[in-house]
């Protein structure tokens, strides 16, 4: 059984004059501990399909499951627990809050949850070992950098041990190397913890972190490729479909120069 299992999911929007059809019939498959990329051109419903996975958006038909459960009409509060329990999210702006440490930012899903202080401090130590943020526990997120604050942002995705990660855009605003750093971090996250990633980008280096890519566009699934050999052999295999897809492609990127 897939861990998500997308079936025929449309999702339209607007009002009856001005309806704008984001995603357009997609079915898909993504196995337990897979590391998924989807990319394509700007406008191509790569978001609007991630959340929809997510369950932070509704299809306006179809039919998404979830290790076999079915999200797609489950109630707001049933959704957020379901978050909460079993998702893992990184943005590309971090989202941390700026009166909170790093510590505090990190823990604040398992402090909201309820859970008790040893069973907080024990998640905590697994993830910041993890990530190598130990030494910055302290601190407010004005006082690290764009890096470490994606990696803290990681670390509070991550606390609660969730079955799927997801990611839009992770190292968008991030430098080449600390999207390296961040992307190492999401391969050793992918094979150690067993967590499944579904990962949205534009970038053709961070794609290449990724096992199976999806390139979605006008809404539907254009084409598909795997990582076979090496990771720099995967990196070309991806700049060559975003010049046949075109549209938007950022094979010319802040990153391809790192390869
Ligand atoms: N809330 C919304 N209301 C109306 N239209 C929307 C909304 N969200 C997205 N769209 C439209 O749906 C289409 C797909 O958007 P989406 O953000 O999923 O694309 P994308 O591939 O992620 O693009 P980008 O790479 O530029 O972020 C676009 O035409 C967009 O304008």
């Amino acid at each position: 059984m897939p861990l998500i299992d997308v079936h025929d999911v449309h999702k339209v929007y607007g009002h009856r004059l001005s309806l704008v059809t984001a995603v357009a019939g997609i079915s898909l498959a993504v196995a337990q501990g897979e590391f998924v990329g989807i990319m394509g051109p700007s406008g191509a419903g790569k978001t609007t399909l991630l959340n929809m996975m997510a369950t932070i958006d509704r299809p306006t038909s179809g039919q998404i499951k979830i290790a076999g459960k079915d999200v797609t009409y489950l109630s707001e509060r049933v959704l957020a627990k379901f978050r909460r329990e079993q998702l893992g999210f990184i943005f590309q702006d971090f989202n941390l809050l700026a009166a909170l440490t790093v510590r505090e930012n990190i823990i604040l899903p398992l402090t909201l949850a309820g859970l008790k202080v040893p069973v907080i401090e024990e998640a905590l130590q697994k993830t910041v070992h993890l990530l190598g943020l130990t030494a910055i526990l302290a601190r407010y997120p004005d006082e690290i950098s764009i890096g470490q604050k994606q990696r803290v942002a990681c670390g509070r995705a991550i606390i609660n041990q969730p079955q799927l990660l997801f990611a839009d855009e992770p190292t968008g605003s991030l430098d080449s190397q600390a999207a390296t750093e961040l992307l190492r971090y999401l391969t050793t996250i992918n094979q150690q913890l067993g967590t499944t990633i579904v990962l949205v980008t534009h970038d053709a280096f961070t794609a290449s972190y990724c096992k199976r890519i999806l390139f979605i566009k006008d809404g539907a699934i254009f084409s598909e490729i795997v990582r076979q050999g090496s990771r720099q052999a995967f990196f070309q295999q991806v700049i060559d479909m975003q010049a046949t897809i075109g549209g938007g492609g950022n094979a010319n990127g802040p990153f391809t120069t790192s390869i």
